[in-house]
């Protein structure tokens, strides 16, 4: 879709922002760029769009030399996010959303409702926001008019040149979700600048890790992160990115343990005996429709209410709220244990189905694989998109 060959840019001060560099971005591809300031990603990507032009090598838009291409026409089929958003400051958010596809000739009536249509997808109410001008929105509003405006002319490519980093860490971490979310909507073939190697892994199918004007490493984030191709990315992506590694490594079948598992009309007795015979004092409890209920405990001396004969599990189980889908991110299953306090988690299938718990001793065994595993065969994590509107 989008290939670099051999491209190089000097500049006429004699400055080498890019050398020879080699890269190719799938269709509907995420791919970050990453690394020091000055190191010549924004370079990179101007010459997508030819706000630069390369001094040696071709760049291709889906096999087409962009040299060839009219430079505005070209600028149409790709959408160009950058951190100082550019609104106009005179036109409302809506309009502003708008500009492009009514400047390729859709109807204004037709452009807008396409414009607050995409407010809708970036988490904006166009009946709240849409007439506001760009002073009346908070910093990562702005963001999310600036992707929502680069997606209105529906454009196959994305360059975003470091969109989210005007914004404090945690209004980012929503629009790095929000964006997620939507690529997995919209899938467009994005090249994604930023100098912060989270940002990078976070959201990039793959990282470009930039040394001077060069990539010193082109793979999948758990790649990156397990297997530093040399001194220069090991140190760039710190001492711990065991740690940042968690966010990139999913919880898998082999890592869950099977407690005995009983049903809320089992009776009591039953699930005792269950308990006994694997030698275990407490059982996951599912419901009808095999769904997680919670947990039942083994019947104790000190139970204020013991079981009576023909008891069923239903009025001793106690509720679990915290589960985990499948695929989770063992980061998420770290957090999710801390934040409940809880021994186990429960993982679901796609259909919520009951598959396994997670333990501290479980989850220990899982981050042993996580670093020792052969990093090139580890599925991406599902990164966790909480949407928090408004924000
Ligand atoms: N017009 C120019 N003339 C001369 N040198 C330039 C020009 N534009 C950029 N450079 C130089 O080219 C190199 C790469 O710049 P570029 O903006 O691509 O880096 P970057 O990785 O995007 O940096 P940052 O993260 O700070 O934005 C830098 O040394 C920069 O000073």
């Amino acid at each position: 879709m989008l290939r670099f060959e051999h491209v190089s840019k000097r500049y006429p001060d004699g400055t080498v922002a890019v050398d020879d560099l080699n890269l190719e971005v799938a269709e509907g591809e995420l791919v970050t760029l990453v690394g020091p300031s000055g190191c010549g990603k924004t370079t990179t990507m101007r010459m997508v769009n030819r706000l630069e032009e390369p001094t040696e090598g071709r760049v291709l838009l889906d096999g087409r030399d962009v040299a060839s291409y009219d430079p505005v026409r070209l600028r149409r089929q790709i959408g160009y996010v950058i951190q100082q958003v550019g609104l106009f400051p005179h036109r409302t958010v809506l309009d502003n959303t708008a500009t492009v596809p009514q400047l390729l000739g859709t109807r204004r009536s037709e452009a807008r409702r396409r414009a607050a249509e995409l407010l809708e997808l970036v988490g904006l109410d166009p009946a709240v926001y849409g007439g506001r001008y760009p002073d009346q929105l908070s910093g990562g509003q702005r963001q999310r008019v600036g992707v929502a405006r680069a997606l209105a002319a529906d454009p196959p490519v994305l360059l975003m040149d470091e969109p989210f980093g005007a914004v404090d860490p945690v209004v980012r971490e929503h629009l790095q979700n929000e964006f997620l979310r939507l690529q997995a909507e919209v899938r467009k073939t994005v090249l994604f600048v930023t100098h912060d190697i989270e940002e990078a892994v976070r959201l990039g199918d793959r990282i470009a890790v930039y040394g001077q004007g060069r990539i010193e490493q082109f793979d999948s984030p758990a790649a990156v992160l397990g297997a530093p191709a040399n001194d220069y990315v090991a140190s760039f992506v710190g001492s711990d990115r065991g740690l940042k590694r968690l966010s990139v490594t999913p919880v898998e079948k082999g890592d869950l343990e099977q407690p005995p598992v009983v049903h809320l009309s089992d009776s009591m007795a039953a699930a005792t005996a269950r308990m006994r015979e694997q030698g275990v004092r407490w059982a996951v409890v599912l419901d009808e429709h095999e769904g997680l209920h919670g947990w039942v405990a083994i019947p104790g001396g000190n139970d204020p209410a013991p079981p009576v004969d023909g008891d069923a599990v239903a009025g001793h189980a106690r509720r679990m709220e915290a589960w985990l889908p499948l695929g989770a991110s063992l980061k998420k299953a770290f957090s999710t244990m801390l934040q409940y306090d809880a021994g186990w988690i429960a993982v679901l299938d796609e259909e919520d189905r009951f598959l396994g718990v997670l333990t501290p001793a479980s989850l220990h065994e899982a981050l042993r694989r996580s670093i020792d595993a052969d990093v090139r065969d580890i599925a991406r994590a599902e990164v966790e998109l909480d949407t928090v509107p408004g924000a």
